[in-house]
């Protein structure tokens, strides 16, 4: 019986590889004949030579989600930072380079999303995967979001979440190594709520882990996706049966939202304001129902808007906030750098928003924190020529793969590239490098628009901790802060989570 089940599997599987190969000979042999200029431009710029229609695939071939930044870092090390690459008979440029890539992501013309990046996107296409004018209309509506007045309703569910955090926090001051992702990203979740749906969900006070659990494990596997050529075409990845599994894993959070978008609605009817003190508030949900209300958009484009800002805005917090953890644990120097700096500002006394701006240090180390562990790669499809300089126009019709974790530990631009050292964003080394070679947020029309909201959350809850408490880690700092085994939540994190320990601070035990 089992023998005739992995027949018939394998047979499945061979069925589908067929199919593949056969659809893309296809689209290789069509694209050759409709775009000569595109040829001439791949064949121009130096790149890995690739088999007939198939491309380079072969070259990619074993990478997956833990190996990626090794694997590409190793693919790139015999090219120059800008290089062409056929894949399946799509023409791809790989770049490293800041000049291509701040000109890249500046230009208004060529917002849309690279192909691969099909296996990112959740129910319907939202704010984070949309294209073209739909991305554009659902801009607009996001921008106010993040308005200054907005700000200190959003500070005010930082300082409060944080303090639930922190008797959470409490439990794990024992002794023991624990990982640190769960209980900053039931926060990180908490804040979203607030924030973005204006609608208290309590995660931290329910111990909601699943919904954790299951976001980043929905997150890992469209990353999967990503590296998997044979499940790139939709039908290939509905037929294997992956796409059921993504759903059955994704759902939870997605029931979760729907569960806030009703309660907000419901509030709404019942004349509610977002919250009590600051009727100018309104949340990003507030806007998509005021468009909803009027006929604009419909229920499930709202939900999948609300889906995609919880994941973009809670699990990128938390990876970092995490990181910057794990790395206070390992380097036991810039702790105590961070801590000084913090009990020279607040004295023991809670950091308000106020504090934020004196807290340079700590600024320089979530930025190498970034640098190291933030958004290794993004990718643009060229749809209007663009032209870098002189000497390198990009012709519409390639895709752009940008390889930003490369760029972050190019050591032209970094004096230590694989250590973690948080004097790179020292004002001095700062004004010497390129402008574009430090984008963990991107830049241009696309920016993050959360880049804000993250760095003060993010500041916030870490000098709160420290106040609190102090890390340390059972790890050795790795020889080279590349050389660790990653599972991709948007960003790396380490296959054996962030694991630290904790101890109370003197001044507590007194
Ligand atoms: C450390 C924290 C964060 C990092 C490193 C980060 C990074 C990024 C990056 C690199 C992108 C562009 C992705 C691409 O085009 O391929 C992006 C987009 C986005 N981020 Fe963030 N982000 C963070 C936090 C947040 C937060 C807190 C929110 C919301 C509360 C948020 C909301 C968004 C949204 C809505 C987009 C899509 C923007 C668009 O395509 O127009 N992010 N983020």
């Amino acid at each position: 019986m089992v023998i005739a089940q992995v027949a018939v599997q394998s047979k499945f599987t061979r069925n589908l590889w067929v199919c593949l190969i056969g659809a893309l000979l296809l689209r290789a042999l069509m694209q050759r004949l409709r775009n000569q200029r595109i040829f001439a431009f791949m064949a121009a710029l130096p790149g890995p030579t690739g088999l007939p229609f198939l491309g380079a695939i072969h070259r990619i071939v074993g990478i997956n989600t833990t190996n990626a930044c090794r694997y590409l870092k190793n693919l790139c090390k015999d090219y120059p930072r800008n290089f062409s690459i056929w894949m399946c008979g799509i023409p791809h440029v790989l770049t490293s380079d800041p000049e291509a890539i701040s000109a890249i992501l500046a230009s208004s013309e060529n917002t849309d999303k690279f192909s691969h990046h099909k296996c990112i996107k959740t129910e319907y296409p939202a704010i984070v995967s949309a294209q073209g004018d739909e991305w554009r209309n659902m801009r607009k509506l996001v921008n106010p979001t993040f308005c200054i007045s907005n700000f200190k309703v959003f500070e005010r569910n930082f300082q409060y979440r944080t303090n639930e955090f922190l008797n959470k926090l409490d439990k794990h001051a024992t002794g023991e190594e624990f990982d640190i992702h769960l209980p900053v990203h039931l926060c990180t979740l908490d804040l979203v709520c607030d924030n973005m749906i204006g609608c208290e969900m309590d995660v931290q006070k329910n111990n909601l882990e699943y919904l954790s659990i299951a976001m980043s494990r929905a997150i890992e596997m469209m990353f999967e996706r990503a590296f998997q050529p044979i499940f790139w075409p939709d039908f290939t990845y509905l037929l294997s049966g992956q796409q059921t599994s993504f759903r059955k894993t994704y759902n939870p959070g997605l029931d979760f939202v729907k569960l806030g978008i009703e309660q907000r609605m419901k509030a709404r009817k019942e004349g509610v304001v977002a919250t009590e003190s600051e009727e100018n508030f309104r949340s990003f949900l507030d806007i998509l129902l005021d468009n909803f209300e009027a006929g604009i958009i419909s229920m499930k484009q709202v939900t999948a808007e609300i889906s995609e800002m919880y994941f973009a805005g809670s699990i990128t917090t938390a990876n970092t906030t995490a990181w910057v953890f794990k790395l206070l644990a390992m380097f036991p120097e810039v702790q105590e750098r961070v801590c000084k700096e913090i009990d020279e500002i607040c004295d023991g006394e809670q950091v308000t928003p106020e504090d934020l701006h004196k807290l340079v240090y700590l600024e320089m180390v979530i930025k190498e924190t970034l640098r190291h562990y933030g958004p290794p790669f993004t990718g643009r499809k060229i749809t209007e020529d663009l032209k870098v300089n002189e000497n390198l126009t990009i012709p519409a019709g390639i895709e752009v793969f940008m390889f930003l974790y490369l760029m972050h530990h190019d050591p032209e631009y970094w004096q230590k590239p694989n250590k973690f050292y948080p004097g790179h964003f020292s004002p001095n080394l700062e004004s010497k490098r390129p402008k574009g070679a430090f984008v963990p947020f991107l830049s241009g029309p696309r920016v993050c628009p959360g880049y804000k909201y993250a760095m003060r959350s993010m500041k916030l809850m870490i000098a709160n901790t420290l106040l609190h408490y102090t890390f340390s880690s059972n790890e050795k700092p790795p020889e080279n802060m590349t050389d660790l085994e990653f599972r991709i939540l948007f960003m790396p994190v380490p296959v054996n989570g962030l694991r630290v320990k904790i101890q109370r601070r003197e001044w507590h035990n007194e």
